[in-house]
């Protein structure tokens, strides 16, 4: 800009054309040198946020892995014109090509803008209340190729006016390779949440992490008893009459444990193998376990292993060795984990009556013993 004013000032006006010429000529030359020694990767990579999953897709090497690179650096839900496309794309022939030129010694890169695109889930886990829900998502996104949403979104429940753009806002951005997932646990019992997931999408996978239900009862009545100290007694609540052992099944804690009657409903909308039972109890004495037989069923590698946990004696659970988003040992928060309410023994033995037909009914219907007794 200097170099044009000055001329304008000392020459004369076709001079003062040329000289201008060789100025922009030059500018537009020192920029093709640029390019050319900070190719687009690098450029990118300084203005944005890196994601773990990215920086794995780019440390692997594997020839099968660039493509997904690729699309880590282009979000590609983007709107584009037809243009930007074409030249996206050239943009990305070209970061192959420059990949595999490197021979993939390229090392992850530290900062990077978003990649993926938003997807509504592939897979939910629907349940139940307590169960260990929160525990299974936690665990289960420390695979590679799963990503899921952090809150609790309600959107089959609560939230269903609201449309399936505002549902796949909440979602993580995946690749394509990458499974997207969310919990909330009040599906089960919802009864217009299946037909509704159904309409999203007929392969939608279903986990349902289920617990002895009076167990269950019992941690939902310590919380709700957590935040609201001046409730009935649980006895008070679940019982219409203790002394002739009828029980309150409109009481929601003692509602949500008839498993096999809210699975009836499910079984109308999905076929039995598309529903994954957790137990809420070999979670807790086995996670591994329990993790191996949900990776099988997203038909995932299965990554996440024994290697991953460790149990804490402290909490009396087990906690996550290295969680992906950072480099130290976790374990779920002060609400997972509660000590209970002490309840009565014949109380507990009344629930175990009442319950016993419907957990019998639902072994059945899942062909597996959970052994709630
Ligand atoms: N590893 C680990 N750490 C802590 N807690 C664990 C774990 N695995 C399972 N659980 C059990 O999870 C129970 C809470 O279940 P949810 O996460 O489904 O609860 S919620 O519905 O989301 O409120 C929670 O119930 P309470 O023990 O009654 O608090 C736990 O028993």
């Amino acid at each position: 800009m200097a170099c044009v004013l000055l001329f304008s000032r000392l020459l004369p006006f076709s001079h003062r054309l040329t000289r201008t010429s060789i100025c922009l000529l030059s500018l537009f030359l020192s920029y093709l040198c640029y390019c050319a020694l900070f190719p687009a990767y690098i450029i990118i990579q300084k203005s944005g946020d890196l994601t773990p999953s990215c920086q794995r897709v780019l440390a692997d090497g594997a020839k099968r892995t660039l493509q997904k690179s690729v699309s880590c650096f282009f979000p590609l839900d983007a709107k584009l014109t037809s243009a930007e496309s074409s030249q996206m794309k050239a943009d990305q022939r070209h970061l192959s090509t420059q990949h595999n030129a490197r021979n993939d010694t390229l090392s992850p890169p530290v900062g990077y803008v978003k990649f993926g695109i938003k997807r509504l889930p592939n897979a939910i886990i629907v349940g139940v209340k307590k169960g260990g829900t929160r525990a299974v998502l936690e665990f289960i996104r420390i695979h590679p190729d799963v990503r899921a949403a952090g809150t609790e979104t309600h959107f089959f429940d609560r939230n269903y006016d609201r449309g399936p753009e505002w549902y796949r806002g909440l979602m993580p951005r995946t690749l394509d390779s990458q499974i997207t997932m969310e919990k909330t646990p009040s599906y089960f019992v919802t009864k217009e949440t299946p037909h509704r997931i159904a309409a999203m999408s007929r392969d939608t996978k279903l986990i349902v992490v289920v617990r002895d239900p009076v167990t269950r009862a019992i941690s939902d009545y310590t919380q709700t008893l957590s935040k609201t100290p001046d409730l009935p007694s649980f006895q008070e609540l679940a019982f219409r009459n203790q002394s002739l052992g009828i029980v309150d099944t409109s009481w929601n804690a003692i509602r949500i444990g008839l498993y096999a009657m809210h699975l009836e409903n499910w079984l109308h909308y999905f076929p039995l193998a598309q529903i994954h039972f957790v137990s809420g109890e070999r979670l807790i004495t086995d996670p591994a376990g329990e993790l191996a037989r949900v990776q099988d069923f997203l038909g995932l590698k299965r990554i996440v292993t024994d290697k991953h946990f460790y149990f804490n004696r402290t909490k009396g659970f087990p906690c996550l060795k290295k969680p992906e988003s950072s480099g130290s040992p976790r374990c779920l928060g002060k609400s997972k984990g509660r000590t209970h309410v002490q309840i009565d023994r014949d109380a507990i033995e009344q629930l175990r009556d009442f319950y016993r037909p419907y957990n019998v009914r639902f072994y059945e219907m899942v062909g597996h013993d959970f052994k709630w007794e």
